[in-house]
C-alpha cells in the first residue's frame, strides 16, 4: 500500500495559534513552565500495538492529528522514558564537554571525515565532536559545540555485509552503505557516556514507536502501518552544548544563533533538554517574512518530563504537507545563565527503506537521501565559513 495514495494533500500554513494549555501537578525540585504554548499528548495509550485501531482513544488521535497539521510540534508525554534517565543523559553529556578540549578533539568527527571523499571511501563519516561554530548554518556559525552519534550496526548486519563486498572507491556515485559501516569515537575518559546513551537510546527507540503508533493512526492508517518503516532505525542523537552569551556576544558577524533556523531534514525528532532552559528553543509560528515564534520551554506534567516532539522534512513530503515539518532554532541562554545542554534524538527509517522523498524525484533509499543531506552540510562548511 503506497502511503500517498492515502493521503490528500493540504496546505502547509500554520493554521491556527496554538493554545495554551497549564500543566498539572509537578513533582517538587522539577523546573515548571506554567504556560506551554505547544499541544500537549499523551502517548501512554499507544504503549502496545497488539489491538485493533478501536481500541485507541479518538480524541488523542485528533488532538495529535490537529497538532501535526498545525503546528508540527507538540509536548509528548506517557513517552515512557523515565525522568531520570533523561537527566542521568542531559549530566553525562555536560561532564562530556566539561573535559579539556585535547580531549575532546582526539574524538573530532573531522578526523574522520573527509568532506570531498564522503559516501567513496571506507571511512564511516560524521560521528564524533564538533567544536564551537565548526557547524554553520544559513552561512553563520552556529554557537554551540556538538557530539554526534549514529546507529553502529552489527558485525553481521547484512547492509555491513554488502558493504564489505563492494568495491565502493571506484564507484561514480556515493555509496549511502558507508554510513552503515561507522564506529563512534567513544571517549574512553568518560566510560559512562558510552553506556548511558546506549540505556536512552533503547528508552528513545520505544518512545519513537509509540508516537509512530499514534502518527499512523491520525493519517487514518493501520496502526502497525509504519513498523517495518523502523524496525532497524539508522537514528542520530546529538549531544549538544550552547554557552551562555553576554549582549555584545550576540551580535557577532560571524555567529548567528546558537543553532540557525531550519526544519529537521528526518522523520521525527525528540528534545530532551535542561529543565532550567528558558526562552531558546524557539519555534516558528508562521511563514510569512516578519518572522514570529514561540519558545518551546521544558515542561513537566503530573511529575513526568515531557519530550518536545517535531515533525520532520520526510514526513511532511509523504503527506504531501499535510503535516508540518516547522521552522525553528536555538537562542542561546542570557548571562548569568548557564550554558543549555541538549540530546536531541531523532528517530529515523531503516537506511534501506525506499522512500517517495518528493514529488520530482523517484523513490530512493532513506540512505541515499541521508548521505546528500550530509555531504550538504560539509560542503557549507568547507564553502561558506571559511
Ligand atoms: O537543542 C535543541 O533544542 C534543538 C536542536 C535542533 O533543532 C537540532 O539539532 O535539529
Ligand atoms: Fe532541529
Amino acid at each position: 500500500m503506497r502511503l500517498s495514495a492515502l493521503l490528500k494533500p493540504v496546505g502547509s500554513i500554520f493554521k491556527h495559534t496554538c493554545r495554551r494549555y497549564l500543566n498539572a501537578a509537578v513533582q517538587p525540585g522539577l523546573a515548571l513552565n506554567t504556560d506551554p504554548v505547544l499541544p500537549i499528548i499523551d502517548f501512554s495509550s499507544f504503549a502496545n500495538q497488539n489491538e485493533t485501531n478501536d481500541f485507541y482513544p479518538r480524541d488523542v488521535i485528533e488532538k495529535l492529528a490537529n497538532a501535526c497539521e498545525h503546528v508540527g510540534f507538540f509536548y509528548a508525554i506517557g513517552h515512557g522514558v523515565p525522568n531520570e534517565l533523561l537527566l542521568r543523559t542531559l549530566s553525562i553529556t555536560r561532564q562530556l564537554f566539561d573535559l579539556d578540549d585535547t580531549i575532546k578533539n582526539q574524538y573530532a568527527s573531522r578526523l574522520f571525515t573527509d568532506p570531498s571523499k564522503i559516501g567513496h571511501t571506507r571511512g564511516g563519516f560524521g560521528r564524533g565532536y564538533q567544536s564551537l561554530g565548526e557547524n554553520v548554518t544559513n552561512t553563520k556559525r552556529d554557537r554551540h559545540e556538538g557530539f554526534d552519534i549514529y546507529r553502529e550496526l552489527e558485525r553481521d548486519h547484512p547492509l555491513r555485509l554488502q558493504y564489505d563486498n563492494t568495491n565502493v572507491i571506484n564507484q561514480t556515485l556515493p555509496d549511502y552503505r558507508e554510513l552503515a559501516i561507522g564506529w563512534n569515537p567513544w571517549p574512553k575518559e568518560l566510560p559512562l557516556f558510552k553506556e548511558t546513551i546506549a540505556e536512552y537510546t533503547t528508552a528513545m527507540l520505544q518512545a519513537g514507536e509509540r508516537v509512530m503508533r499514534g502518527i499512523a493512526l491520525s493519517l487514518g492508517l493501520p496502526v502497525d502501518f509504519f513498523q517495518s518503516t523502523f524496525n532497524d532505525s539508522f537514528w542520530v542523537i546529538r549531544c549538544i552544548r550552547y554557552p551562555s552569551v553576554d549582549a555584545s556576544e550576540s551580535k557577532s558577524p560571524e555567529y548567528g544563533h546558537g543553532c540557525g533556523e531550519h526544519s529537521d531534514y528526518g522523520w521525527l525528532t525528540f528534545v530532551n533538554q535542561d529543565l532550567d532552559s528558558r526562552n531558546c528553543l524557539h519555534v516558528r509560528t508562521n511563514d510569512t517574512s516578519n518572522a514570529t515564534y514561540v519558545s518551546a520551554d521544558p515542561i513537566v506534567v503530573e511529575e513526568q518530563i515531557a519530550l518536545t516532539c517535531n515533525i520532520g522534512d520526510i514526513i511532511s513530503f509523504i503527506t504531501k504537507n499535510k503535516y508540518r515539518s516547522t521552522r525553528h532554532c536555538v537562542v542561546s541562554p542570557a548571562k548569568p545563565a548557564r550554558s543549555r545542554v541538549s540530546t536531541p534524538f531523532f528517530f529515523e527509517p531503516n537506511l534501506d527503506v525506499k522512500l517517495q522523498i518528493n514529488e520530482n524525484a523517484s523513490q530512493c533509499y532513506y540512505g541515499e537521501y541521508l548521505i546528500n543531506k550530509v555531504r550538504t552540510n560539509f560542503n557549507y562548511y568547507n564553502d561558506e565559513a571559511k
